[in-house]
């Protein structure tokens, strides 16, 4: 499988596949650092980002939304004091699409960025 982060959103609606069980350890084993979690029956992947202050919080949780904005797919964003959580799910499948892969796999990239 190619590398995530090289990889572009494709537009998702709402008959386009969840990733599989088959799929889903691959994929995992490219964004490690982010935990698959269950809210409100949806699948959804997980990642708290820390940081020295809420200003420098605040500056990735930009570049995520611009990020976002970029590709066509959103995800939630909690920041606080030294602390950005991002969720990632596809909201038209109400599940886990590739590009909530992919959208992690650029999320980490961004810490380097
Ligand atoms: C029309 C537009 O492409 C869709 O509404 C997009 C926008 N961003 C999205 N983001 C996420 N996370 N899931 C979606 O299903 C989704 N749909």
């Amino acid at each position: 499988m190619s590398e995530l982060k090289a990889m572009q959103c494709e537009a998702c609606r709402a008959d386009a596949p969840k990733v599989s069980d088959a799929e889903l350890p691959e994929l995992m084993r490219q964004i490690p650092d982010w935990t698959p979690v269950v809210r409100d029956g949806i699948l959804q992947l997980e990642r708290e980002f820390k940081f020295k202050n809420f200003k420098l919080a605040w500056a990735f949780h930009n570049k995520v939304a611009e990020l976002a904005e970029a590709e066509g797919h959103h995800p939630a964003l909690l920041l606080e004091w030294g602390k950005l959580t991002v969720t990632w799910w596809s909201h038209s499948i109400k599940g886990l699409h590739k590009n909530d892969f992919i959208c992690a796999a650029k999320t980490d990239s961004l810490l380097l960025a």
